[in-house]
């Protein structure tokens, strides 16, 4: 047997993609059966996330997270390493160390594919060396910073990271839900207008996705809004937030952007909201873009979910936040922000270190929010704490079993409940900025896309609930998908009629037969013939990966009554904290409890490229 055909029999038993086996025949041939198989397996975690296989794992024993033992067992044999794995690699024309541009790399104990290490490295070099300071007269800073912050006895922290963000050219803050990122940013914003001597600054916010855009320019102005600037200053900050594919240039039907190293972006300060969800590919593409004097601020919640393509940027970056600045940096941050600032250990990382803050206490859940409570709990893995919240019984939570067909019942009817008054308003037949309004306040989240407890199965029995029930009608032709209030959510980009992924419409009949409404991100809506869309689901329920950026008052989450591996504690930390004043919890004790000591695992080395 030819590795060739081993690797075809693993993709047949979707073990492997068609695309991770394909790419192995590519980078190798069949006389070459060890490389042929790191390349396959390397193949196969960069599409589950990772950036780099480490050697360790090319074994048997954590080959296809070892299902199908016996398959893997042939395919280690028909590899027949003798010695070491890195002689086997470098060996092959397919892999080099340093300079080369064979399609894998090996640098140290790691397998990457060429394309990601550069990206890796780009990105480290970017936060690590290129990380300049940026000085500015202190007295002023001090005065400008006294007018935007209230005097406090103890550190106030969205003091420090607005210094921090001041002082250094790349600067991440990194903080959960309400605990003032925008509110600091802003008043980074304004201490930057005022500094400025200069031209009028040219400021851009972006996020990831269209939703988060949408909500960061809503926080960001009303957060300006109360801050005491002039009239001239106000206008210098209002600015609209725009996607990262917007602002890079997305072409259609195009990989290239507009703008990159040759072309860079015409803007002196970025703002990136959301930071968690932006993977190391469009990472290294944005870095890439930024004219080399411009700043950039970084917001976003490093305990979340990472991006859904490879690599976890920010949760790499933040892993040095607790280590504290160094000395010098801490002394200077002390004088300009007048706290004492203890500086940290070690010298490790340190100019990464210098623009990193982390904001830690949240001004919008109290000591009575039950979701504030177990987010900190499921956040410090602690179980025991995480079911104390549950017993006392807070009324912002409800925990409902999910175990037996009869809880999955239960579940379909308090989840018709959540979305009555959106469908009672269709019903009114309410404006279509009306009814998107109360379709954003609640919202399913599961963490599967597949089976019951998956989208597709939550979708399906919800519709027939709601069929059931009549708050919906059945489509008018047996074969159609589309009723009135149907609720859809894009899953492919489609610039040309400036729709992207993750964005959800409304189905509304308004006398012209059924369009369907999006909320634009300058505030309009807009309508589209259901034909005319690009690729959707109904969303009923979505998956918590989608639900990353968006924020409703009351949230509810799914878990599904068996284990699986994606349940993780980012996972339900990122569900829960996008409920803002209710949270439903549908799940099985022994899967909540297994998933909040189960961390996400994101294998890359950027970590360690920190010196
Ligand atoms: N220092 C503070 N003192 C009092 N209230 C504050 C302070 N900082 C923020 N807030 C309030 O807390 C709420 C959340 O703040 P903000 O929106 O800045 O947080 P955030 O971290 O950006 O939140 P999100 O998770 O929604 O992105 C706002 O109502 C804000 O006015």
């Amino acid at each position: 047997m030819k590795m060739s055909e081993l690797l075809q029999r693993a993709v047949d038993q979707k073990l492997l993609r068609a695309l991770d086996a394909q790419f192995a025949m590519m980078v190798a041939s069949d006389q070459q059966p060890a490389v042929m198989l790191a390349a396959a397996l390397l193949s196969h975690d960069a599409g589950e996330g990772h950036v780099c296989i480490p050697l360790t794992r090319l074994t048997p024993g954590f080959c296809f997270a070892g299902r199908q033992p016996e398959l893997a067992e042939q395919l280690f044999a028909l590899a027949a390493i003798e010695g070491e794995w890195r002689e086997v690699l470098l060996a092959s024309d397919a892999v080099s160390e340093h300079d080369g541009a064979t399609p894998l790399k090996l640098i140290g104990e790691r397998l990457y594919l060429n394309r990601m290490w550069r990206n890796e490295q780009s990105v480290a070099r970017f936060f690590g060396e290129e990380n300049r300071a940026i000085s500015l007269d202190e007295t002023r800073i001090i005065s400008v910073l006294n007018q935007l912050f209230e005097p406090a006895a103890e550190t106030d922290w969205q003091k420090v990271a607005a210094v921090v963000a001041l002082t250094r050219r790349i600067s991440v803050i990194s903080g959960g839900p309400g605990t003032g990122k925008t509110t600091t940013v802003a008043k980074l914003l304004a201490a930057l207008v005022q500094l400025s001597d200069t031209q009028p600054l040219r400021i851009q916010l972006a996020a990831p996705t269209g939703k988060a855009a949408a909500r960061l320019t809503e926080s960001l102005g009303s957060a300006l809004r109360r801050l005491p600037l002039d009239d001239a200053q106000k206008a210098a900050l209002a600015n609209d937030a725009c996607t990262l594919h917007r602002l890079l240039g997305v072409q259609p039907n195009s990989q290239r952007l507009r703008y990159h190293a040759g072309n860079p972006l015409h803007l002196d300060v970025l703002v990136v909201d959301e930071a968690s969800m932006v993977d190391l590919p469009m990472m290294a593409k944005l870095i890439a873009a930024l004219p080399a004097h411009a700043r950039i601020i970084f917001l976003g919640d490093r305990d979340q979910l990472a991006s859904v393509e490879a690599g976890a940027v920010l949760g790499d970056i933040c892993h040095y936040v607790t280590d504290g600045y160094l000395p010098e940096r801490s002394a200077e941050l002390s004088r300009l922000t007048g706290y004492s600032l203890p500086s940290g250990s070690g010298n490790k990382a340190g100019a990464l270190r210098a623009g990193l803050c982390l904001l830690q206490k949240s001004y919008r859940f109290d000591s009575q929010s039950g979701i504030g409570q177990l987010a900190f709990a499921i956040n410090a893995s602690d179980v025991p704490q995480a079911r104390a919240v549950f017993a006392k019984g807070f009324g912002d939570i409800t925990k409902q079993t999910l175990r037996e067909a009869e809880d999955y019942a239960l579940m379909i009817a308090g989840v018709v409940e959540g979305y009555r008054p959106y469908l009672e308003l269709i019903g009114a037949h309410a404006e279509p900025a009306a009814v998107l309004e109360a379709f954003a306040r609640y919202q399913l989240l599961c963490a599967l896309r597949d089976g019951p407890f998956g989208v597709s199965g939550l979708n399906t029995r919800i519709e027939q609930a709601l069929l059931q029930k009549r708050l919906i009608e059945r489509p008018q032709q047996a074969a159609s998908r589309w009723y009135n209030g149907r609720p859809i959510m894009i899953s492919r980009n489609d610039s040309s009629l400036g729709l992207f992924n993750g964005d959800i419409g409304i189905a509304l009949d308004k006398g012209e037969g059924l369009r369907v409404w999006f909320p634009m991100p300058d505030g309009t809506i807009k309508s589209v013939q259901p034909s005319r869309l690009p690729a959707h689901d109904t969303a009923w329920a979505m998956t918590v990966h989608k639900s990353q950026g968006s924020e409703f008052d009351h949230a509810a989450l799914v878990l599904p009554n068996q284990y699986t591996a994606v349940v993780t504690r980012e996972l339900v930390y990122t569900a829960i904290t996008r409920a803002r004043h209710k949270l439903s919890l549908y799940a099985d004790d022994r899967v909540l409890e297994k998933a909040i000591v189960t961390r996400t695992e994101r294998r890359s080395g950027l970590m360690e490229s920190f010196r």
